[in-house]
């Protein structure tokens, strides 16, 4: 099971105004950040060894962007990449985090005698003020399928205020990925919810009978709360390389450096997809992303590095990927093209969590097109 940030009560919005949302932060501190407050959930963070790897190879493989350099780190947690900044030789690092959590890496950086560099401070980095604008942002801010928990935001909030016109990102650039998979999950779901059916028929029966309530006015209601449930929510899963039967395609490609708010509110693309395998099942598709470091044009990376979340064989991430099930599977053949239109925005009770609009339509190698087909998912 994935380990990101718990945001399913957090951030309620307040009121929207062209298209970005003004949050309860008292309520988004109590449901989101909280999460991040407790050393076990930084620990299995720390543990993503494909995670951390990465940002360490793109610090310590990049020095000449740390050395003498000012540094943000923005959500600091453990405070981990403000450390390796500064041990990659900034000359100042200023690491924010929201939360309590604060405490235990300013700790962490007096342990490991790096307190003459590491600043860190407790507050959200929309809040915060530096003395001064900085040559490298770095942040861990990529939620499950890149975009859920929306804390992108922050990192653009901290570039606009707080970079040097100069300054590079790290990560630099990041893609979203989609391609149609097979699995046993979407009968496994399919079964659970049929059984959950079933179970309150029986109640309904029994409530009739004990208690004189006929309750089946709610059998369309509770049907479709649990059809919400088993059916529409998007799966955490690490996904096996041979259960993705079609090509891959990229929904959004995102430059770290340059994006807006705006521009990630909504994930709109049409994209299609060849079936690669013979007679299989399309049993639904996977999501995920990956994210790079390669510096900016005028001050690239001396060495790029790729941090990514697709299946693979080797070890997977706590990111895993986000699977959309459909329900009843279909059968396809190799040579098959998918045409799916994708969209993703934010929930309107909860920023942080997505709603996902998925399309398809099957071309078969006849040219026969079947029907097109719509689902709606949560991402929650
Ligand atoms: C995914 S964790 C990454 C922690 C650490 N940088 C690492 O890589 O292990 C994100 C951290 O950012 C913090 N955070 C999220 N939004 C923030 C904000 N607006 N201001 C300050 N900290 C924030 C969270 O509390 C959390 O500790």
């Amino acid at each position: 099971m994935g380990s990101r940030a718990n945001g399913a009560a957090a951030g309620k919005v307040t009121s929207t105004s062209n298209g970005s949302a003004t949050v309860d932060k008292d309520v988004d501190f109590a449901n989101y950040f909280c999460t991040y407050a407790f050393l076990y959930h930084q620990k299995e963070m720390l543990s993503d060894r494909v995670r951390m790897d990465a940002y360490y190879n793109s610090v310590f493989n990049n020095k000449h962007h740390f050395i003498g350099k000012t540094v943000l780190d923005v959500g600091t947690g453990s405070g981990i990449l403000a450390i390796w900044s500064a041990q990659a030789g900034a000359r100042k690092v200023y690491a924010v985090e929201a939360t309590k959590m604060a405490e235990h890496a300013r700790e962490l950086v007096k342990a490991n005698n790096l307190q003459d560099v590491v600043e860190v401070i407790e507050g959200s980095i929309e809040d915060i003020t530096l003395p001064e604008k900085v040559d490298v942002i770095i942040s861990e801010w990529m939620g499950y399928f890149l975009l859920r928990e929306s804390m992108f935001d922050s990192v653009i909030c901290a570039r606009d205020r707080w970079l040097k016109p100069t300054g590079v990102m790290y990560p630099s650039h990041a893609r979203m990925w989609l391609a149609p998979i097979r699995s046993g999950l979407a009968d496994h779901k399919m079964s659970d919810y049929e059984g959950c059916m079933d179970d309150w028929h029986g109640f309904v029966n029994e409530t009739k009978s004990y208690y004189g309530v006929d309750m089946s006015v709610l059998t369309k209601p509770f049907s479709e709360e649990q059809k919400k449930y088993y059916l529409q929510n998007s799966l955490w899963n690490n996904l096996h390389p041979n259960q993705v039967v079609g090509t891959t395609a990229i929904l959004k490609e995102i430059d770290c450096l340059t994006v807006s708010v705006e521009d990630i509110l909504k994930v709109e693309a049409t994209v299609s997809s060849t079936i690669i395998k013979e007679d299989t099942r399309l049993c639904g598709f996977g999501g995920w992303f990956d994210v790079h470091f390669k510096g900016r044009k005028e001050n690239p990376a001396e060495c790029e590095v790729e941090l990514t979340t697709a299946p693979s064989i080797n070890d997977g991430t706590h990111w895993g990927q986000q699977v959309f099930l459909l329900h009843p599977a279909v059968r396809v053949n190799e040579g098959n093209e998918i045409l799916v239109n994708f969209s993703m925005s934010r929930s309107e009770e909860n920023h942080r969590l997505m709603n996902v609009d998925l399309g398809y339509e099957i071309k078969l190698s006849s040219g026969k097109t079947l029907p097109p087909v719509r689902n709606k998912f949560y991402i929650e």
